[in-house]
C-alpha cells in the first residue's frame, strides 16, 4: 500500500506539491494522471526518499521510505534512465543490483525471464530499442519481488506492442497482490490499464476513483481530464502539455507530443 497524506513540497516560492493525499491500494493498478508540471515526479521522488517533504508523509506499508529495513524488498521503481552502463550486458547490469542489495543472483535469470528479455541476457544495454531498456528497468524493479511498484511514464515511447505488453504485465503484477502506481500524462492509455485513477493539476488532488467514475458528469474520460486540469488546449501548445487521447503519444525522444514543461 502507498499513502500519500497531506504532502507538501515547495521550491522557494512555488508549491510544486500542495497538500496531497490519496492511497494506491494493493492488487489495484493506480494511474497518477497530470499535465506535465502537476508534481508527479516530486510526489514520487518523495515517496522513493530521492526528495523531503516540507509537510505531510508518503509512506510505503506504513513506512517512510527512509525506515524501510531492506527498500529493494518492499518497492521497486522503474523512473527515468534506469542508469545502466551500455557496455554492461543485461546480466550484468542486474547482477550488479543485486549485489548491492544482497539479493539472490538467482533472481537475475527470474526476473529477465519475467520481462521477456530472457533471451537478450547476454546482449550489451547499448545494443538495445528504448522499449527493451524500459523491460530492463523493470527487471531491475522487480529484482527485490517488491509488494509496491512504482513506475515513471512506463508506455512513453513504447510502441503498440510494448504498450499491450506492459498493459498485461502490470496486471499480471497487481493481479499477484502487489501495489503497482503509474505515473503519466497519457491519460487515454494508463485508464485503460489502470483500476483507479488519481488526477493531479498544479500539486492538489482534483479527481479520484474508478475511470468510469472519474468520468461521470462528462461526456468521456478525455473530457473530464480536460475539465478538470483546465489548460488552454490550442493546438501546439495546449496538447503538448496535455495528452488525454492517449494512444502511446510519443515522439521519437520519447517525451510525448512536444511537452511545454
Ligand atoms: N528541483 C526543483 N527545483 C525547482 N522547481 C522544481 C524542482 N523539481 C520540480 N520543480 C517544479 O515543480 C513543479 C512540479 O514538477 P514535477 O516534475 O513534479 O511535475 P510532473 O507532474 O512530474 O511533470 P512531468 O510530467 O513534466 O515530469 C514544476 O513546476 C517544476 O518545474
Amino acid at each position: 500500500m502507498i499513502e500519500i497524506r497531506g504532502l507538501t513540497r515547495r521550491f522557494g516560492a512555488h508549491t510544486a506539491v500542495d497538500g496531497l493525499t490519496f492511497t494506491a491500494r494493493p492488487g489495484q493498478v493506480t494511474g497518477f494522471l497530470g499535465p506535465n508540471g502537476a508534481g508527479k515526479s516530486t510526489t514520487l521522488r518523495v515517496l522513493l526518499g530521492l526528495d523531503r517533504a516540507d509537510a505531510g508523509t508518503a509512506l510505503i506499508g506504513g513506512e517512510r521510505y527512509a525506515e524501510l529495513r531492506r527498500p529493494a524488498t518492499a518497492v521497486g521503481a522503474q523512473l527515468d534512465g534506469g542508469g545502466a552502463h551500455p557496455a554492461r550486458t543485461a546480466r550484468a547490469h542486474l547482477g550488479w543490483i543485486a549485489r548491492a542489495n544482497g539479493l539472490p543472483a538467482s533472481r537475475v535469470g527470474e526476473v529477465l525471464e519475467g520481462v521477456g528479455l530472457g533471451r537478450s541476457a547476454r546482449a550489451r544495454v547499448r545494443t538495445f530499442s528504448l522499449g527493451m531498456g524500459q523491460r530492463l528497468n523493470l527487471a531491475a524493479a522487480l529484482l527485490g519481488d517488491p509488494g509496491v511498484l512504482v513506475m515513471d511514464e512506463p508506455v512513453n515511447g513504447l510502441d503498440p506492442e510494448g504498450i499491450r505488453w506492459m498493459r498485461g504485465f502490470t496486471r499480471q503484477l497487481a493481479d499477484e497482490g502487489r501495489t503497482v502506481l503509474l505515473s503519466s500524462h497519457f491519460m487515454g492509455e494508463i485508464a485503460r490499464i489502470a483500476d483507479h485513477l488519481v488526477v493531479v493539476d498544479r500539486g492538489r488532488l482534483v479527481a479520484e476513483g474508478a475511470p468510469d467514475e472519474v468520468a461521470e458528469g462528462h461526456a468521456s474520460l478525455e473530457d473530464a481530464f480536460f475539465a478538470l486540469t483546465e489548460r488552454p488546449h490550442t493546438a501546439d501548445a495546449g496538447f503538448g502539455r496535455w495528452n488525454p487521447g492517449g494512444g502511446n503519444g510519443a515522439t521519437p525522444d520519447g517525451r510525448g507530443n512536444g511537452g511545454v514543461r
